[in-house]
Protein backbone atom coordinates (compact mmCIF):
# COMPACT_ATOMS: atom_id res chain seq x y z
CA UNK A 1 0.00 0.00 0.00
CA UNK A 2 1.54 2.98 -1.33
CA UNK A 3 1.08 6.29 1.19
CA UNK A 4 0.16 9.62 -1.09
CA UNK A 5 2.68 12.43 -0.97
CA UNK A 6 1.59 15.81 -1.34
CA UNK A 7 5.15 18.34 -1.56
CA UNK A 8 4.74 21.53 -1.23
CA UNK A 9 8.34 22.88 -3.17
CA UNK A 10 8.16 26.58 -1.86
CA UNK A 11 11.36 27.37 -4.42
CA UNK A 12 12.66 31.31 -3.92
CA UNK A 13 9.77 32.04 -2.17
CA UNK A 14 9.00 33.69 1.98
CA UNK A 15 10.67 34.63 4.72
CA UNK A 16 11.25 32.66 8.20
CA UNK A 17 8.34 34.72 9.72
CA UNK A 18 6.59 34.06 6.96
CA UNK A 19 6.93 30.16 7.04
CA UNK A 20 5.65 30.13 10.72
CA UNK A 21 2.70 31.81 9.94
CA UNK A 22 2.10 29.55 6.99
CA UNK A 23 2.69 26.21 9.41
CA UNK A 24 0.41 27.76 11.74
CA UNK A 25 -2.25 28.57 9.28
CA UNK A 26 -2.45 25.16 8.01
CA UNK A 27 -1.24 22.94 10.94
CA UNK A 28 -4.79 22.45 12.27
CA UNK A 29 -6.13 21.71 8.48
CA UNK A 30 -4.31 19.03 7.70
CA UNK A 31 -3.73 16.59 10.73
CA UNK A 32 -6.53 14.46 9.79
CA UNK A 33 -5.19 13.30 6.58
CA UNK A 34 -4.02 10.13 5.63
CA UNK A 35 -1.50 11.18 3.33
CA UNK A 36 2.11 12.27 3.74
CA UNK A 37 2.28 16.17 4.11
CA UNK A 38 5.78 17.60 3.27
CA UNK A 39 7.26 21.08 3.35
CA UNK A 40 10.44 21.72 0.96
CA UNK A 41 11.85 24.59 2.35
CA UNK A 42 14.84 27.20 1.03
CA UNK A 43 18.03 26.25 3.40
CA UNK A 44 17.43 29.59 5.60
CA UNK A 45 13.90 28.50 6.59
CA UNK A 46 14.71 24.83 7.40
CA UNK A 47 15.10 25.76 11.07
CA UNK A 48 11.84 27.94 11.77
CA UNK A 49 10.26 25.36 9.80
CA UNK A 50 11.36 22.73 11.58
CA UNK A 51 10.27 24.20 15.06
CA UNK A 52 7.07 25.36 13.71
CA UNK A 53 5.86 21.52 12.57
CA UNK A 54 6.83 20.11 16.22
CA UNK A 55 4.32 17.93 17.24
CA UNK A 56 2.75 17.92 13.72
CA UNK A 57 2.09 15.72 10.95
CA UNK A 58 4.20 18.04 8.76
CA UNK A 59 7.56 16.34 7.60
CA UNK A 60 10.44 18.58 6.43
CA UNK A 61 12.04 18.29 3.12
CA UNK A 62 15.11 20.59 1.17
CA UNK A 63 15.40 21.70 -2.42
CA UNK A 64 18.79 20.28 -2.67
CA UNK A 65 22.31 19.46 -1.18
CA UNK A 66 25.12 18.55 -2.15
CA UNK A 67 26.96 14.86 -2.97
CA UNK A 68 30.33 15.32 -0.78
CA UNK A 69 29.78 14.72 3.24
CA UNK A 70 32.05 18.13 3.45
CA UNK A 71 34.59 19.96 1.95
CA UNK A 72 36.05 23.65 0.50
CA UNK A 73 32.61 23.99 -1.57
CA UNK A 74 31.52 27.39 -1.22
CA UNK A 75 28.08 27.88 -0.55
CA UNK A 76 26.75 24.65 -0.98
CA UNK A 77 25.38 22.42 1.66
CA UNK A 78 26.15 18.61 2.94
CA UNK A 79 23.36 15.61 3.46
CA UNK A 80 25.41 15.87 7.12
CA UNK A 81 23.90 19.48 7.34
CA UNK A 82 20.74 19.05 6.94
CA UNK A 83 20.11 15.43 8.65
CA UNK A 84 21.20 17.54 11.91
CA UNK A 85 18.45 20.23 11.31
CA UNK A 86 16.13 16.97 11.20
CA UNK A 87 15.19 16.98 7.09
CA UNK A 88 13.37 14.14 6.14
CA UNK A 89 13.46 14.35 2.10
CA UNK A 90 15.04 16.49 -0.20
CA UNK A 91 14.18 17.36 -3.51
CA UNK A 92 17.09 16.52 -6.12
CA UNK A 93 17.54 16.98 -9.73
CA UNK A 94 14.65 19.54 -10.35
CA UNK A 95 14.29 20.32 -13.31
CA UNK A 96 15.40 24.08 -12.77
CA UNK A 97 18.45 22.83 -11.13
CA UNK A 98 18.34 21.16 -14.18
CA UNK A 99 18.73 23.88 -16.47
CA UNK A 100 19.66 26.87 -14.40
CA UNK A 101 22.53 25.35 -12.17
CA UNK A 102 24.28 22.98 -14.17
CA UNK A 103 22.41 19.62 -12.88
CA UNK A 104 23.12 16.50 -14.77
CA UNK A 105 22.17 13.16 -14.60
CA UNK A 106 25.48 12.40 -13.07
CA UNK A 107 25.36 15.02 -10.35
CA UNK A 108 21.80 13.70 -9.43
CA UNK A 109 22.94 10.08 -9.18
CA UNK A 110 25.80 11.27 -7.04
CA UNK A 111 23.12 13.03 -4.89
CA UNK A 112 20.51 10.49 -4.43
CA UNK A 113 23.16 7.77 -3.37
CA UNK A 114 24.47 10.40 -0.77
CA UNK A 115 21.19 11.18 0.61
CA UNK A 116 20.56 7.46 1.08
CA UNK A 117 23.98 7.36 2.67
CA UNK A 118 22.72 9.87 5.03
CA UNK A 119 19.39 8.30 5.45
CA UNK A 120 17.51 11.51 4.09
CA UNK A 121 14.90 10.25 1.07
CA UNK A 122 15.77 11.94 -1.90
CA UNK A 123 12.55 13.07 -4.40
CA UNK A 124 13.80 13.04 -7.80
CA UNK A 125 12.52 14.85 -10.35
CA UNK A 126 12.33 13.50 -13.80
CA UNK A 127 10.78 15.35 -17.14
CA UNK A 128 10.95 16.50 -20.79
CA UNK A 129 10.31 19.64 -22.44
CA UNK A 130 7.55 20.47 -24.78
CA UNK A 131 10.06 20.18 -27.49
CA UNK A 132 10.88 16.59 -26.65
CA UNK A 133 7.50 15.94 -26.06
CA UNK A 134 6.13 16.84 -29.19
CA UNK A 135 9.26 14.91 -30.93
CA UNK A 136 7.79 11.88 -29.47
CA UNK A 137 11.03 11.26 -27.08
CA UNK A 138 9.43 11.94 -23.33
CA UNK A 139 9.26 8.23 -22.39
CA UNK A 140 12.88 7.25 -23.52
CA UNK A 141 14.48 10.13 -22.05
CA UNK A 142 12.38 10.35 -18.74
CA UNK A 143 13.56 6.13 -18.96
CA UNK A 144 16.82 7.41 -19.08
CA UNK A 145 16.55 9.95 -16.19
CA UNK A 146 15.48 7.29 -14.48
CA UNK A 147 18.10 4.75 -14.72
CA UNK A 148 20.69 6.82 -14.19
CA UNK A 149 19.57 8.34 -10.99
CA UNK A 150 19.43 4.64 -9.83
CA UNK A 151 22.54 3.61 -10.86
CA UNK A 152 24.12 2.30 -7.77
CA UNK A 153 21.03 2.30 -5.85
CA UNK A 154 20.40 -1.41 -3.74
CA UNK A 155 16.86 -3.09 -4.12
CA UNK A 156 16.21 -2.55 -0.67
CA UNK A 157 16.30 1.51 -0.53
CA UNK A 158 14.61 1.77 -3.38
CA UNK A 159 11.41 2.37 -1.58
CA UNK A 160 12.71 4.86 0.36
CA UNK A 161 13.26 6.87 -2.67
CA UNK A 162 10.54 9.59 -4.48
CA UNK A 163 9.95 9.82 -7.88
CA UNK A 164 8.68 13.08 -8.82
CA UNK A 165 7.43 13.15 -13.21
CA UNK A 166 7.48 16.97 -13.43
CA UNK A 167 7.09 17.73 -17.36
CA UNK A 168 8.79 21.29 -17.70
CA UNK A 169 6.66 22.70 -20.16
CA UNK A 170 3.57 22.48 -17.23
CA UNK A 171 5.62 24.06 -14.56
CA UNK A 172 4.79 27.36 -13.69
CA UNK A 173 2.85 27.64 -17.28
CA UNK A 174 -0.36 27.10 -15.92
CA UNK A 175 -0.38 24.33 -18.71
CA UNK A 176 -1.23 21.03 -16.94
CA UNK A 177 -0.58 17.61 -18.77
CA UNK A 178 -3.44 16.01 -18.63
CA UNK A 179 -4.06 13.55 -15.65
CA UNK A 180 -4.11 10.87 -18.54
CA UNK A 181 -1.17 12.28 -20.09
CA UNK A 182 0.58 12.31 -16.23
CA UNK A 183 -0.31 8.32 -15.60
CA UNK A 184 0.48 7.56 -18.41
CA UNK A 185 4.23 8.17 -18.45
CA UNK A 186 4.37 7.47 -14.42
CA UNK A 187 2.68 4.25 -15.63
CA UNK A 188 6.21 3.88 -17.78
CA UNK A 189 8.30 5.11 -14.96
CA UNK A 190 7.20 2.29 -12.92
CA UNK A 191 7.57 -0.18 -15.67
CA UNK A 192 10.91 1.13 -15.46
CA UNK A 193 11.50 0.40 -12.19
CA UNK A 194 10.20 -3.37 -12.54
CA UNK A 195 13.03 -3.67 -15.47
CA UNK A 196 15.84 -2.66 -12.83
CA UNK A 197 14.27 -4.27 -9.80
CA UNK A 198 11.29 -6.95 -10.44
CA UNK A 199 8.44 -7.86 -9.05
CA UNK A 200 8.15 -6.75 -5.71
CA UNK A 201 9.91 -3.70 -5.22
CA UNK A 202 8.30 -1.98 -8.49
CA UNK A 203 4.76 -1.60 -6.68
CA UNK A 204 6.34 -0.09 -3.48
CA UNK A 205 8.05 2.86 -5.07
CA UNK A 206 5.66 6.17 -4.89
CA UNK A 207 5.23 8.47 -8.37
CA UNK A 208 4.24 12.12 -8.03
CA UNK A 209 3.09 14.69 -10.75
CA UNK A 210 4.22 17.82 -10.32
CA UNK A 211 3.57 20.92 -12.66
CA UNK A 212 0.90 23.56 -12.24
CA UNK A 213 -0.87 21.63 -9.85
CA UNK A 214 -3.84 23.28 -8.06
CA UNK A 215 -7.11 22.83 -5.99
CA UNK A 216 -9.32 22.59 -8.53
CA UNK A 217 -7.27 19.89 -10.64
CA UNK A 218 -5.95 17.70 -7.56
CA UNK A 219 -8.69 15.64 -7.69
CA UNK A 220 -8.38 14.44 -11.06
CA UNK A 221 -4.83 13.76 -10.69
CA UNK A 222 -5.00 11.36 -7.60
CA UNK A 223 -7.75 9.92 -9.12
CA UNK A 224 -5.36 8.20 -11.71
CA UNK A 225 -4.17 4.88 -10.86
CA UNK A 226 0.14 5.06 -11.32
CA UNK A 227 -0.02 8.70 -9.70
CA UNK A 228 0.97 8.37 -5.61
CA UNK A 229 0.67 12.61 -4.91
CA UNK A 230 2.10 15.60 -6.10
CA UNK A 231 4.79 17.79 -5.89
CA UNK A 232 3.44 21.40 -5.90
CA UNK A 233 4.93 24.83 -6.70
CA UNK A 234 2.70 28.31 -7.19
CA UNK A 235 -0.15 26.54 -5.17
CA UNK A 236 1.96 25.31 -1.74
CA UNK A 237 2.53 28.85 -1.26
CA UNK A 238 -1.08 30.02 0.08
CA UNK A 239 -2.36 28.32 2.70
CA UNK A 240 -5.66 27.76 1.86
CA UNK A 241 -4.68 26.34 -1.97
CA UNK A 242 -2.41 24.23 -0.07
CA UNK A 243 -4.75 22.78 2.72
CA UNK A 244 -7.05 22.25 -0.45
CA UNK A 245 -4.56 20.12 -2.10
CA UNK A 246 -3.76 17.62 1.04
CA UNK A 247 -7.50 17.35 2.25
CA UNK A 248 -8.32 16.67 -2.01
O1 LIG B 1 8.17 22.71 -10.10
C1 LIG B 1 7.16 22.40 -9.50
C2 LIG B 1 7.22 21.70 -8.21
O2 LIG B 1 8.51 21.26 -7.95
C3 LIG B 1 5.82 22.74 -10.03
O3 LIG B 1 5.64 24.10 -9.94
P1 LIG B 1 4.18 24.72 -10.19
O4 LIG B 1 3.23 23.95 -9.32
O5 LIG B 1 4.32 26.16 -9.80
O6 LIG B 1 3.87 24.52 -11.64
Amino acid sequence: MRIPIIAGNWKMHKTAAESVEFVESIKDQVKGTDVEVVICAPYTLIHSVKEAIQGTNIKLAAQNMHWEDQGAYTGEVSPIMLKELGVEYCIIGHSERRQYFNETDETVNKKVLAALKHNIKPIVCVGETLEQRENGETDALVKAQVVKAFAGVPAERVAEIVIAYEPIWAIGTGKTATAEQANEVIYNIREVIRDLYGEEIYTEIRIQYGGSVKPSNIEEIMNQEDIDGALVGGASLKPDDFVGLVNF
